[in-house]
Formats: structure tokens, sequence, C-alpha cells
């Protein structure tokens, strides 16, 4: 199952409301059909994405609803200006969920890659896209990866 959705996009977006047209890969003579209205006031209605999906074609998600999912009891998490759905999986984040809960509706890009590869992304991240974004700040300022150089050989 894929998504289409540039309807989502702000400029394509009419009386505040989109549509998710449901396309089947597996079953090509299946026709597109309307599956849900996302409704941005109301940040339940997100739905996560499947793994083929393009990440061009995830719906986009103001900032302001990225906040306003804090207080719903939504995990968001936003990794490279996509917004993944951690809800659930904070139960099951082998890194333990302390460090998804301090994340909460904000963007952790670094921090990701500092501890996971593509491989975890692929496998792990992908099914739980439910949108993009822009705009939304890293609190932290990303260290060096390497702090200073030195000889590896030879004196001090
Ligand atoms: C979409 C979000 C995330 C997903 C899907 C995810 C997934 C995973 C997976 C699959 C592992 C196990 C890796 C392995 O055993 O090789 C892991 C470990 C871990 N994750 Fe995440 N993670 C996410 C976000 C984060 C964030 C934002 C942090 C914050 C820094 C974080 C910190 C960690 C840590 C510290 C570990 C343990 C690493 C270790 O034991 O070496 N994760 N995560």
């Amino acid at each position: 199952m894929g998504w289409i959705n540039r309807g989502s996009r702000p400029e394509n977006r009419e009386n505040n409301l989109s549509t998710t047209v449901n396309y089947c890969k597996e079953d090509t003579d299946a026709s597109p059909t309307v599956s849900f209205v996302e409704d941005p006031s109301d940040p339940r209605s997100y739905q996560k994405t499947c793994k083929n999906t393009k990440n061009e074609d995830l719906p986009y998600i103001e900032p302001s609803v990225i906040i306003a999912a804090r207080d719903t009891g939504l995990l968001w998490l936003v990794i490279d200006n996509i917004v993944y759905d951690c809800t659930e999986f904070v139960h099951d984040h082998p890194g333990g969920s302390q460090v998804l809960e301090s994340f909460r509706s904000s963007n952790c890009s670094w921090q990701f890659w500092r501890f996971h590869g593509m491989k975890d992304m692929i496998e792990f991240g992908l099914p739980l896209r439910i949108g993009c974004t822009s705009g939304i700040q890293n609190k932290f300022k990303e260290p060096p990866w390497f702090v200073g150089l030195r000889k590896l050989w030879g004196p001090e």
C-alpha cells in the first residue's frame, strides 16, 4: 500500500483540510481511494505511512501542529524534516523510552544519527513516518564529531 498526498501541501490546501489518496502498489488494478482526511486542528488524524512511500509524498505538517501534538499524548519526533510518530514505538525503543520522551515534538536529527545508521532508519524509522515539515529547530547545537586532531604516532 502506498500514499499519494500532494493535496495536503500548503499550496494545494483548500479549506484547511486535505485528502490522502490511498494507492495500492501491490494491487495495480485497484483504483485509488480517498481513505481519510487529515485535519490540521487534530494531530491524531495523521496516520503512519508504509515503507515504500517516498518522503516527497508525505503530507506537510505545520510546525504549530507538531507543537500541539505534544499536548495530546502523541510522541512525535522530527528527524531531517520528517515527522515520526513514536507514540507506541517508545515502549519498544532499545535505547529506552526516556531519551525519546525528552525530544517530544522536537528536532533530534543529529542525535539520531549519532546512535543509528541507515539500517535502523529503514527498518524501524520508515514505518513511523507521518509527514514532513520545516522550521522545527534542534534545541542543542551539534558538537563536532572529532574534538581536535592528535598525532597518531611519534612523540606526543
Ligand atoms: C524514529 C526514531 C528512532 C528509532 C526508529 C530508533 C530505533 C532504534 C533502534 C532500532 C535501536 C537498536 C540499535 C541496535 O541495537 O543496533 C536503537 C537504539 C538506541 N537509540 Fe534509538 N531510535 C530512534 C530515536 C532515537 C533518538 C532520538 C535517540 C536520542 C539520542 C536514540 C537513542 C538511542 C540509543 C542511545 C540507543 C542504544 C544504542 C546502543 O545500545 O548502542 N534513538 N534505536
